[in-house]
């Protein structure tokens, strides 16, 4: 077995016949807690989007664990230990917190009934929402039932799309500790799409800079540097 957890070799992707991504190399090792970083519309989210298989792959090729899984449909990536966090967290309003976690485990393909104790452990916030509509939660503690969402499919990797988007600075603080124990704890690999710079450089190891489709830089966070950021980042 490789160190690799995920690979995309010279993947190009988009919607319909439109490329969005062109030629895309990327490799994401096992543990790894990754930060994907680039502008409005440079292609973070269907670079996401292609990995679950929302988006289809014409050109290249997506291993995971070894195993070459371009053409698998999106339910079969979750079930080999993909979730996907999409932007805007798509919980459902009128289920309760509950049944919203519920939705977790068709993903998985299991057909437990249980709530693993260990999601309270990482959300206790939760536990005391449980019967309550997800609508009626806060936009942070939305997000968690999101993140808590994936995680009831066991899975190997999560992909988060802007977590922190339009939440208070605290529960942003939450979400980042909350992040750090899953990838530290569970040995989960986590891959963010993020705005926020300075969050970014917290949470994670490793960035990768998009631009017009295209990976254009890669490294520590420790070597995200300001000339990097000013000519990739800021607007
Ligand atoms: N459903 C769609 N159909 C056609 N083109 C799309 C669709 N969704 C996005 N695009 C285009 O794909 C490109 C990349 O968009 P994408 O959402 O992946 O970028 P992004 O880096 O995630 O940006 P943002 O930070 O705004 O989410 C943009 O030019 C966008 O207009």
């Amino acid at each position: 077995m490789s160190m690799s957890l995920l690979e995309l070799n010279n993947v190009t992707a988009g919607y319909g016949q439109t490329p969005v991504l062109f030629n895309v190399d990327m490799t994401i090792n096992k543990g790894d807690m990754v930060c994907l970083l680039g502008r409005n519309g440079v292609g973070k989210t269907t670079l996401l989007r292609s990995i679950i298989g929302l988006n289809k792959i014409s050109q290249g090729s997506l291993v995971f664990q070894d195993k070459n899984i371009t053409k698998f449909p999106t339910y079969k990536r979750s079930r080999y230990g993909i979730a996907y966090i999409p932007q805007g967290r798509e919980i459902i309003p009128y289920l309760s917190v509950l049944d919203n976690l519920k939705l977790g485990f068709s993903a998985s393909g299991k057909s437990s009934k249980r709530i693993p104790s260990e999601i309270f452990e990482f959300f206790p916030m939760l536990k005391e929402h449980l019967p309550r509509q997800g609508g009626l939660l806060s936009g942070g503690q939305q997000q968690q039932l999101a993140i808590a969402r994936g995680l009831m499919c066991n899975p190997k990797i999560m992909l988060l799309d802007e977590p922190t988007e339009g939440i208070q600075p605290s529960i942003v603080q939450e979400i980042e500790d909350t992040l750090k124990r899953i990838n530290r704890e569970k040995g989960i690999t986590v891959i963010v799409v993020e705005q926020k710079i300075d969050f970014a450089r917290q949470l994670a190891q490793k960035f990768f800079i998009m631009d017009k489709g295209s990976i254009v830089a890669q490294g520590q966070t420790s070597e995200l540097t300001d000339s990097l950021v000013h000519r990739y980042l800021t607007v």
